[in-house]
This record gives C-alpha cells, structure tokens and sequence, in this order.
C-alpha cells in the first residue's frame, strides 16, 4: 500500500513498478495487470509500454472484471445495466416499496442521487444480508440512517436487483467486483496476472480491492498507490476495512508537480474542518519546487465575466503552455469556454479518450474535475467557484451540507492539485465556504466586472 498525497509520483511509480515486475530478468516476474481508473490513461501507458519488454497489460476495473467474467463464461453480450437503466430502474425500485408505506412518507421523496449511493455503498462493501447492512459501520459525515430507514432501503435494493435480473441485466458496475470476488473463490485454474498494480485505488470499493486479492497467486502481489484525499466517487472508504493482510505501508510526501505556492492553498483545503475526516490522509508537505505566483482568485461582478476570465487567463497563458479549465458540471465547461473558444480549440476532456494525460500536447482542455483526475497543466483555471454553486444544491439535497460539503471540496483539491505553476480561481458574488477565505496570505485577490 502506497499512500501520497497529490503530484507525489504515484503514477510515475505505478508505471515503474508494472514494468519492473513484467521484465524477464527479475526475480518473481511474471505477468503483470496495471490498473488506472482513466481511459486517457490507460491509453497514455498503453503508448509507454510499447517500449518495453515484458508482459503488462493496461486497463481500467471495469474492462478487466468484464472480461474476467466473460472468460468463465459468466458474462453475455448487454448484461451490465448502464447508468441510466440503473437509475431508471432503482426510480421504480423506491416507487414500488414507498407504496408499502404511508402516503408521502419523507424518506422516500430523498434525490434518487441518495438510494443509488447508498446501494453502491452496500454492493462496494459487499453487504449481502440485510443484518450485514443494519450492523455495517462507515467512513465519512454521511447522517446516520435509523433502523427503518436502513429497512426500506434494503427493501428497494431487493426489488431494484430482481427487476433489473428480470430485464435481463445480470449485473451493474457497482455489483461487478462481488460477482468477480464470488467467481475467483471458486476457480481453481492458473491464475493469468501474477502481479496487479494499482494507481488510483482509491476510487476502488473494497470488493474490489478484495476481487484483484483473490486474483492473484499466492506468490504474486498486488499494489495499491492512493490518495485518500483524492476520493470523489461516492462514500469514502478505508482500505483497512477490506481485511487484506498488508506486508508494508509506505507514504509518499514530495510534491513533484504544484509550486509551493499552489501547494499551500491544498494544504490549507486539506487542513478545513470539513475535509478531515479520514484516517488515510496524508499530510501533503510543501513542495521542493522552485517558488511562483500565488493563486489568483478573481472576484466577477456575473458569470458572463467569469467567462471573459477564462479567455483571458488562456490569452495571456501563451500557445506553448497546457491549460485546464474544471467545473463541476459539463454544462459549467461549456458556459465557461464560451468566450475562449472563439479564437481557440479547446479539447473536451470527457468527450476524448485518447489524449496524453499528464504529458499531454500543448493547449487548451476544458471538462469536470472528475475529468482531470491523474492529468496535470501548466495553468488551471477553476470557474464558478462561489457560494451556492459549491456545494451543488442536489448534493445538499441528496445528502445534507455536511456530507456535501466534504464531497466537494474533494472535488475542489482534485482541481487545485492538477495545476504546476499557475492557477485562477473565480467566482460571483460570495467565495464558496468551501475554499480557503479570500486572505491576501494565500491569494492575488482581483475584481472584474464588465457589466
Ligand atoms: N521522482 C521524481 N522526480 C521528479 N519529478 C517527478 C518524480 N516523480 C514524479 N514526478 C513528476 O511529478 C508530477 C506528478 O507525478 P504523478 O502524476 O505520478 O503524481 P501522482 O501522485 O500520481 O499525482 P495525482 O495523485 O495528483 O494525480 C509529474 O509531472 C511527474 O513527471
């Protein structure tokens, strides 16, 4: 178990590592599965290895859990329910079990955004009874459900999974990793990785942390590189609650990437009351880069200045530089290229698998954070970062402030920590809470308003 904070060479190592466990010549060698969550990368990794001998194979969970379970014979062409059949059918699930109760009861007229974490939270854990799921502790602010609300919940998952089995849809992404952990148990057969590395394992659920376990031999290994910090898909776990026997624990502490400056105000994120609530964070430590320019955190008098921002920041960011724009939405990275993209290209990130992540090409890319994760630039710019946008209304309403809050300003570290030397943070009206107070210690503080 690798633990680093943000720009620590966990990539970098994960690569590394994949290829020095392939090559021939070293002891214990044998084939290797690289796991990365991002399909950029993978392509990325997939181009690196073409120069190097030994047998490395590159992909994301998903790809591998599928094909694992295709090859025993378990897994028919459209059997994975997509995300929105799984909402669909989840929306019918709280339906169908509401109807058992009194008309109008509250709990279940919570965002469907609430029942489809939960019941990825119970798949991630691999809860399979109920007394599992009542007795089930967990990570994070998240406010306690009551006995009965853990009832009902179980209840819709119940009728979520048969009528998803009765569409003919054996599995969803979520339910991937028991299904391969629950084969791999019973399969006797040589096993086809004898090593599997990890980067961004914290995004992983315990199943399947405990899947790629099972899936090696007993004298293989697996390696995990996380950032606790980092987590942005749904509840956070701890890689201790997946009951591995880990030899060694290693953290990662030198800041490759950010300038100290950029790198202060992650700390200062991280150090907020709502950020720290997790026994895996690393204390990120300042850099050893040369010093910069402080952030510039921009205050706009609408959003349509935010978007003359953004223009400008790439204007004067020059055509050798890489630049980021991250929102939280897509529909936010369209608003925020508006300007821009008049005069520049702008590659979506979203919509373009095969771009070179973190030694990307010059120019200019927009998309969600979520979107940026492992990939670095020159200059980030980070737009609509005021109050009553982060945290999102739909994350308060599924999950109330506490939890969002939390939520969000992962998010937010993401898209601070992908910035090298510069980075612009704007907003209307009031700073979300979210980040770091607008004190002249942390930030270049500007004001534009064209309107
Ligand atoms: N030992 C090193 N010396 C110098 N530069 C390094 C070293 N290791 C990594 N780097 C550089 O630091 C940057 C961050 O590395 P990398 O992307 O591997 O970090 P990471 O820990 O995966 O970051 P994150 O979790 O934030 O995505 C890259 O530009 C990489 O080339």
């Amino acid at each position: 178990m690798i633990l680093g904070t943000a720009g620590t060479g966990k990539t970098v190592m994960a690569v590394h590592r994949a290829f020095y466990l392939a090559q021939p010549g070293t002891e214990n060698a044998g084939p290797v599965l690289l796991l990365t969550y991002n399909k950029s990368l993978v392509t990325y990794i997939q181009h690196l290895a073409s120069d190097h001998p030994g047998d490395v194979t590159i992909e994301t969970y998903g790809r591998f859990g599928r094909g694992y379970l295709a090859s025993q014979g378990l897994m028919g062409y459209g059997q994975i329910a997509g995300s929105d059949q799984r909402e669909a059918l989840v929306e019918g699930a709280v339906r169908d079990v509401a109807a058992g109760y009194r008309p109008g009861a509250r709990f279940f007229t919570r965002p469907t955004d609430f029942f489809l974490d939960e019941l990825a939270w119970i798949e991630g854990n691999g809860l399979s009874t109920d007394a599992e799921y009542f007795d089930a502790e967990r990570v994070g602010r998240q406010e306690p459900l009551q006995r009965r609300q853990r009832e009902a919940v179980w209840a819709i998952r119940e009728t979520y999974v048969a009528a998803r089995k009765a569409a003919g849809l054996h599995y969803d992404w979520a339910s991937l990793p028991s299904a391969v952990k629950a084969q791999l148990h019973v399969d006797s057969s040589k096993r086809r990785y004898k090593h599997i590395v990890v980067d961004e394992a914290q995004d992983l659920t315990p199943e399947a942390i405990r899947s790629l376990a099972a899936a090696i031999p007993p004298d293989g290994s697996l390696t995990l590189f996380a950032d606790y910090a980092q987590q942005i898909y749904g509840q956070r776990v701890s890689w201790r609650s997946c009951g591995l026997a880990v030899g060694k624990v290693e953290t990662f502490i030198d800041n490759y990437r950010n300038s100290p400056e950029i790198a202060r105000l992650a700390i200062a994120l991280a150090n907020m009351p709502h950020f720290k609530d997790s026994a895996d964070l690393v204390e990120p430590r300042a850099p050893i880069r040369a010093a910069g320019a402080k952030p510039t955190l921009i205050a706009c008098g609408s959003s349509d200045d935010e978007a003359l921002v953004v223009r400008d920041a790439v204007q004067s960011a020059g055509r050798t530089a890489r630049v980021g724009i991250l929102t939280r939405t897509r529909a936010e990275a369209r608003a925020a290229i508006a300007e821009v993209r008049r005069t520049t290209r702008v590659t979506m990130l979203h919509e373009n698998n095969s771009i070179a992540t973190w030694q990307a090409p010059s120019g200019v890319y927009a998309g969600t954070y979520h979107s940026g994760k492992g990939l670095e630039f020159d200059v980030v710019v980070l737009p609509y970062c005021s109050d009553g946008r982060r945290p999102h209304a739909d994350t308060i309403a599924a999950f109330g402030p506490d939890e969002a809050a939390s939520r969000e300003s992962r998010l937010l570290y993401v898209g601070v920590t992908r910035a090298r030397d510069e980075l612009i943070i704007s907003h209307t009206g009031a700073l979300t809470t979210l980040l770091p107070p607008a004190t002249p210690d942390l930030y270049d503080l500007y004001e534009v308003t064209t309107s």
